[in-house]
């Protein structure tokens, strides 16, 4: 087995786009390792996130043993991207200074060779939201994290879709929840992946994560995290926490695999929506890398998928 790529962190995120496929085995190993290293380092990973689910999303990155700041101005995104080993920027409620901190954040995650998510909540919502995802489009994410129906929407304003859309129900999101299925956005997320050349991961009841070159599909979780807000919002938060130490594709399956397991056993500790949140931070707190790398998870060849 290879070392674990640092690509993530040294170099911009095409760099990783010639790197070869690993077997399911490697890649869990690599998330073992990711939930160790950040276990034991403690990585910041600052967000530029939405105002809903902020405390959540901060609360999630703190239980998996990462480090968050929450920053909302240009000056601070630059900084930040300096500072952390990954930012996470999700576009769930703006604000019109988003205009400037959002290009320029990606910018500068860029120009110091550090990965960044994007989680694109809510496009089709007033223009601000298509504006900044067309901009971001020259410095684009590690990892692009949503619902089908928002991938979906990210690859036609990216003019990746081609024929991808017609799978998908044509109706957009349904405000922040997806009018899609995950297998609908199987085209696109491949589509955004190969043009990123980091990874994209779309949640549902089945979750698929792809790299552009092999195709993961992780099961668990439960209905119950649709009935509180942020489980999506946290998971992009946990995601870049990985990213900090791992290549793309194994952080983004390391953070799906760890909120199926926490959803899983937040769901048999619950009474109801409200306890469900606190029994998932428990959860997720208390996962070993053990148990995340035996994660239900099935790996497929992306080849058969035509995506561009
Ligand atoms: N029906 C479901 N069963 C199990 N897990 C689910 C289900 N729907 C969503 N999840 C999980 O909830 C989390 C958030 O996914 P989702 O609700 O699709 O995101 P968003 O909140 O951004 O729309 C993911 O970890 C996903 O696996
Ligand atoms: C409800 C809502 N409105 C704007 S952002 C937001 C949070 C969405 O959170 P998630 O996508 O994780 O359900
Ligand atoms: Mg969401």
């Amino acid at each position: 087995m290879t070392e674990p790529s640092t690509c993530a962190i040294s170099a911009p995120a095409d760099a990783c786009a010639s790197r070869s496929t690993r077997t399911e085995a490697e890649l869990r190993a690599f998330m073992a390792r990711a939930v160790h290293e950040v276990r034991e380092t403690n990585p910041l990973a600052p967000s530029i996130t939405n105002t809903v689910t902020q405390n959540f999303v901060a609360n999630a990155q703190l239980a998996v043993g990462g480090s968050a700041a929450m920053v909302y101005l240009p000056d601070e995104g630059e900084c930040v991207a300096a500072l952390g080993g990954a930012v996470y920027i999700n576009l769930g409620t703006l604000l019109p200074v988003y205009e400037q901190t959002v290009p320029a954040t990606a910018r500068a995650c860029a120009a110091a060779g550090k990965p960044w998510v994007l989680d694109p909540v809510g496009i089709g919502i007033g223009s601000l939201r298509t504006q900044l995802i067309e901009a971001v489009h020259e410095n684009p994410p590690a990892i692009l994290r949503g619902n089908a129906s928002e991938i979906i929407a990210v690859a036609e304003l990216w003019g990746l879709a081609g024929d991808s859309s017609d799978d998908a129900s044509g109706d957009g999101p349904r405000g922040v929840d997806s009018t899609d299925s995950v297998d609908a956005a199987e085209r696109a997320a491949v589509a955004c992946a190969r043009f990123t050349g980091g990874a994209v991961a779309v949640s549902g009841a089945t979750d698929l994560v792809t790299d552009g070159a092999q195709v993961a599909r992780l099961s668990g979780g439960s209905p119950l995290m649709t009935c509180i807000t942020g489980s999506g919002c946290s998971l992009g938060g946990v995601a870049a926490v990985y990213a900090c130490v791992a290549d793309p594709f194994v952080a983004a399956l390391t953070a799906t695999a760890a909120y199926n397991l926490a959803g899983l056993r937040a769901a048999e500790a619950c009474s109801g929506s409200g306890s469900f949140q606190v029994a998932f931070l428990d959860a997720l707190y208390n996962l070993t890398a053990e148990e995340v790398a035996e994660a239900p998870l099935a790996l497929a060849s992306a080849s058969g998928t035509q995506a561009l």
